[in-house]
């Protein structure tokens, strides 16, 4: 889907990005993660040409991007950036709808298509649509620009800390609305990040950067379990890395399939922790689990927590 080969960027004596090759495949989730400085920004901002490198190559579904036009290319892809960046003077209809405007979609499938998007996005669309941005909350703001950049249903969607000005419960929410858009629309999806929690809660893969090279592309549980150095390492962070470490792995993962037990059954999608948090609150050290559709799906054992991969921090 998109593919960097050899990719370096300057700006003047400082090199930004340094010969750089990855792939992006399709309807992935890629969280590009790195400290400060590392290059993350300039990488994402090279896919949609606000950044041309001065040597390699960037090809988007195996086209060149450097031979299209630059708005061309914008409109395929969403973008998403941490101060949401609305029109001040536009309504939120009028900023959703800014893309499909321009590429001259019929009134009646731009009004739906808002208010589909309000919907995905938990804003009430009475409530909203005629609304100025200024009347908005961070995290209403924040849901209008998503919902505009996923306006003309882009193939990719590229998020530069889109969710880093926010409180915990808002972002948390918001992670778990793009999460439910990412598995529904199977839209591609790079994220920029400093924070390993969210890169280890979104990520299919994590792509981590330093000083503008790329050191390692893995998974969740491979960064955790096999980071490639210290940097990796210190980006995870040594104390709670237990508790990380349970955060990758899926309740339906560890479950034993036995006959239910009695009590309030816990969800097979959840994350290790939350039932371990759960099994402290509820002070038990089994949990009925139960699927999707709310079929009894096996017991959780508090043992079942600290089996599994070797671990390594
Ligand atoms: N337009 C520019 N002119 C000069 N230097 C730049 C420019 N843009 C970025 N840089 C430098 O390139 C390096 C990488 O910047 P970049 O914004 O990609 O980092 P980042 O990893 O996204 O950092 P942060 O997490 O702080 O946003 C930094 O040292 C930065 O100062």
């Amino acid at each position: 889907m998109i593919a960097f080969e050899r990719v370096t960027k300057r700006f003047g004596s400082w090199t930004a990005v340094n010969d750089v090759s990855l792939t992006v495949g399709e309807g992935e989730f890629l969280v590009l993660i790195g400290s400060s400085g590392s290059g993350k920004s300039t990488l994402l901002r090279m896919m949609n040409r606000l950044i041309v490198p001065e040597s390699g190559s960037i090809r988007v579904e195996g086209t060149d991007i450097a031979a299209l036009r630059p708005e061309e290319l914008r409109r395929r892809m969403g973008y998403v950036i941490q101060s949401v960046g609305l029109f001040p003077h536009w309504t939120v209809e009028r900023n959703i709808a800014t893309v499909p405007v321009l590429l001259g979609w019929p009134k009646a499938r731009v009004r739906d298509r808002v208010t589909e998007l309000l919907e995905l996005l938990n804003l009430d669309p009475r409530r909203f649509r005629s609304a100025y941005p200024h009347q908005l909350s961070g995290g209403q703001q924040q849901r209008v620009g998503v919902a505009r950049a996923l306006a003309a249903e882009p193939r990719v969607l590229l998020m530069d800390e889109p969710f880093s000005a926010l409180d915990p419960i808002t972002r948390g929410a918001l992670q778990g609305e793009l999460a439910a858009i990412h598995r529904d629309t199977g839209t591609t999806v790079v994220f920029v990040t400093h924070d390993m929690d969210e890169a280890l809660t979104l990520a299919d893969r994590i792509a981590v950067m330093d000083h503008g090279r790329l050191v390692q592309t893995a998974t969740p549980l491979e960064i955790l379990t096999h980071p490639a150095g210290d940097v990796v390492r210190d980006l995870v962070g040594r104390e709670d890395w237990g508790l990380k470490r349970l955060s990758v792995e899926t309740v339906g993962q560890r479950a034993r399939p036995e006959p239910t037990i009695p009590g309030a059954p816990f969800p097979s999608a959840a994350p290790l922790h939350r039932a371990l948090s759960e099994m402290v609150a509820r002070g038990t050290d089994r949990l009925p689990v139960m699927d999707e559709g709310g079929r009894p799906a096996g017991v959780l054992h508090l043992a079942d927590l600290v089996r599994g991969p070797a671990t390594s921090p």
